[in-house]
């Protein structure tokens, strides 16, 4: 034997072991490893091989065979017609060249006609009815022998039990692909989540794991649909059946069998390019996921014809699409810092051509993600990238993981501002605590610092923000009080008049509540009701910032969750920074009384009703709650008054006839601000 044929040998052997053990995780553990494309590419790789030294072709070789060994655990059946592959084709060429085969083979240039039918991404089964009752249901399995799965297939809401119509044969066994819509899979994938349970990486994998299960019940809550794409056997054999795929296609469907409705019919191969064009562009907006499309010759004699090599027939072929999903290494992780202070984790990858385009990042999510994942810095990953969606990191190949991986490591600064990052317990996203301070957040809280019910900064909008912080001008919201007219100017649509007025609003609102001012520095989770409950609760900003998160929980409204937020806005140096540079530009509010003795509405039941125009009504209530008011319901003898806000009802007239005193909303903040709580 030559060097050379030695050295194929060896190849085509290593070659085949690999497929071999791909073959067994994706088809008996419905759990790959690698991509499609990555399996795809071996295989063309050993048929290259195998075609440049026939000699070394045997019948076991994945090359030759169809799936993989049926699960043991399942009833065994025997097909009575094999179900077999396709064959591929990955470009237009090649899709040509299946097309001349056939002219050769036929010997007949005449104009083919072929049945055109999107490649459902799932698993094959075959249904078998009798006398029009669903009797068995097998997977594909080695082609020959599949496993019993009837009692599962029994589950899936659009298969038939019982079949329609009465051109129904005594015996008739109706294929086609098992799968999970996109709706379903994401459905399930965040059921599987919140329960802590199995993840699945795409729509096959799901589909297939749910279908092969050993109880049942678990396949019924599984969002499964089926197919129909061809016919097995049919009895008694004498029975006239149409004479074209197509036509047969749509009979079954008359039975009441599920059809695919993107089903065409195209003239050479030439149409079955322009097809394939077609379900390209629409397969993101395609409720369920397609690895390819799957050209069948239309007329039954002609099939009949052209017949089958090893394990697909001649008369049939798979174009398959670009891969969704990818093999490629994780070179680094860098942390972003969203707009709202989220960590995420962004994976930088060697880059990789998927889903069309050219990938060196993908998301992780967080730190609940990496560990599920369980993926480490050097590992090979499987990158997902269907349509605009961002790409995604959906598995590790552990078996490729080099010795010098290591685990990715969360910082605990943020690494725009090097502010504290905080995890709370029960939440998946890390966050920065920088608030004020963090670039990234920046122009975020600025705006919220400078809007209506926060500081209420009369001409500074979201856009003079943008503008202010790209350049450079404002980093803190205290440099907004440092801005002048010059430097004003110099921005676009900026003239002297806006400018010399937006100074003068900053300057007004240096008049604030301490309320509002809390409201404005944009403490997570600390919205106007509560800003205005700390202001109540502690009447002064030094008697806030010094609070425990015990102390901060006395307030009412003021969970576990809020004081954390609060207490570690304020264990931030680069906060209370700001807070000082604040006050020491001037701002101010007017000191809240200590209620001398009772509250001002001790004792008073009121009621709300209708709809009011500048608070909501939990506002009103916590407000009205503060002075010492109960506030109820509904209207009785013992309402002493009743707000009545627009398009109140029922209450209103009920209040008239019990002659209970009504005040309008702005009777209410009249009222509250008279007690310095508005
Ligand atoms: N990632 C892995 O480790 C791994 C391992 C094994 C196989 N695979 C994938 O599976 C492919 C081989 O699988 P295969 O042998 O099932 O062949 P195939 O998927 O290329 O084609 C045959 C199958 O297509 C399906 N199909 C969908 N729509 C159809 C239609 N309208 N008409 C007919 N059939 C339709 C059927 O289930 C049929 O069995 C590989 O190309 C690879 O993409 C991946
Ligand atoms: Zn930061």
């Amino acid at each position: 034997m030559s060097k050379q044929s030695s050295s194929s040998e060896q190849q085509i052997e290593h070659l085949r072991d690999t497929l071999r053990q791909y073959n067994h995780e994706y088809y008996v553990l419905d759990a790959p490893t690698v991509p499609d494309a990555e399996y795809d590419r071996l295989m063309q790789q050993l048929i290259e091989l195998e075609q440049a030294n026939p000699s070394l072709i045997t019948p076991d070789s994945p090359s030759q065979k169809v799936g993989g060994a049926p699960l043991s655990a399942f009833e065994q059946v025997t097909h009575e017609v094999p179900m077999l592959s396709l064959d591929n084709a990955f470009d237009d060429a090649s899709l040509l060249a299946f097309e001349k085969r056939l002219h050769d083979r036929l010997k007949s240039n005449e104009i083919l006609y072929f049945s055109c039918e999107p490649k459902l991404d799932g698993l094959a089964v075959s249904l078998l009815y009798e006398n029009g009752q669903l009797v068995q249901a097998a997977t594909r399995g080695d082609g020959q022998v599949g496993e019993n799965i009837t009692q599962n297939v029994r589950t899936i809401t659009n298969i038939p039990h019982r079949l329609k119509g009465d051109t129904i044969p005594q015996r008739v066994e109706i294929r086609g692909e098992v799968f999970m819509s996109k709706a379903g899979f994401e459905k399930l994938n965040s059921r599987q989540k919140a329960n802590n349970a199995k993840v699945f990486a795409n729509p096959r994998n799901a589909a297939a794991g749910s279908l092969r299960q050993l109880d049942p019940k678990i396949t019924a809550r599984r969002p499964l649909m089926f197919y129909t794409y061809s016919l097995g056997v049919v009895a008694p054999a004498s029975l006239e059946l149409p004479k074209t795929h197509s036509e047969r296609l749509n009979l079954v469907q008359s039975w009441g069998m599920p059809l695919c409705p993107d089903i065409a019919t195209a003239k050479g191969g030439q149409g079955c390019l322009e097809y394939y064009q077609h379900i390209l562009r629409t397969r993101e907006a395609l409720p369920y996921d397609i690895d390819g499309v799957v050209f069948k010759v239309d007329s039954i004699a002609l099939q009949q014809t052209l017949g089958f090599v090893a394990k697909a027939p001649r008369w049939a072929i798979a174009q398959k699409f670009p891969a969704q999903e990818e093999i490629t290494r994780l070179i680094s992780v860098e942390f972003q810092v969203g707009r709202t202070g989220a960590i995420t984790p962004v994976a930088r990858l060697e880059p990789v051509f998927v889903g069309g385009v050219t990938v060196s990042n993908a998301t992780l999510h967080n730190q609940d993600e990496i560990n599920r994942l369980g993926v480490k810095v050097g590992d090979k990953v499987v990158i997902r990238r269907a349509g605009d969606v961002i790409p995604q990191v959906v598995s590790v190949v552990t078996s490729e993981r080099p010795e010098t991986a290591h685990d990715i490591e969360f910082p605990s600064q943020c690494p725009v501002c090097d502010s504290h990052i905080e995890k709370l317990a029960d939440e998946a996203v890390a966050r920065c605590t920088g608030g004020l301070i963090c670039a990234a957040q920046r122009k975020q809280a600025l705006k919220h610092f400078a809007s209506r019910k926060a500081m209420d900064i009369d001409g500074l909008g979201d856009k003079l923000i943008d503008q202010l912080v790209d350049a450079e001008l404002v980093k803190s919201p205290a440099d907004f009080f440092d801005l002048n007219i010059s430097e004003l100017i110099g921005l676009e649509r900026m003239a002297e008049k806006s400018a010399s007025k937006l100074l003068g609003s900053l300057q007004d609102s240096k008049q604030t509540t301490l309320a509002k001012f809390l409201y404005a520095l944009g403490i997570r989770e600390v919205g106007e009701s509560t800003a205005n409950n700390l202001a109540l609760h502690f009447k002064s900003l030094e008697a806030v910032m010094q609070a425990d998160v015990t102390a901060l929980q006395e307030v009412s409204d003021i969970g576990h969750v809020v004081a954390q937020h609060i207490s570690l806005f304020f264990r931030e140096p680069h906060n209370t920074e700001i807070v000082e540079a604040l006050l020491a530009a001037g701002i101010h509010w007017p000191e809240i009384e200590q209620p001398s003795g009772a509250l001002p509405l001790e004792g008073q039941t009121c009621v709300l009703t209708g709809s009011l125009s500048q608070m909501s009504r939990t506002d009103a209530k916590g407000r009205l709650q503060q002075l010492g008011a109960k506030v109820a319901g509904s209207v009785s003898a013992n309402t002493q008054f009743l707000v009545a806000g627009d398009k109140a009802g029922s209450k209103l007239t009920k209040a008239q006839d019990l002659g209970v005193t009504v005040w309008s909303e702005d009777d209410l903040i009249a009222f509250l601000q008279q007690h310095n709580v508005y």
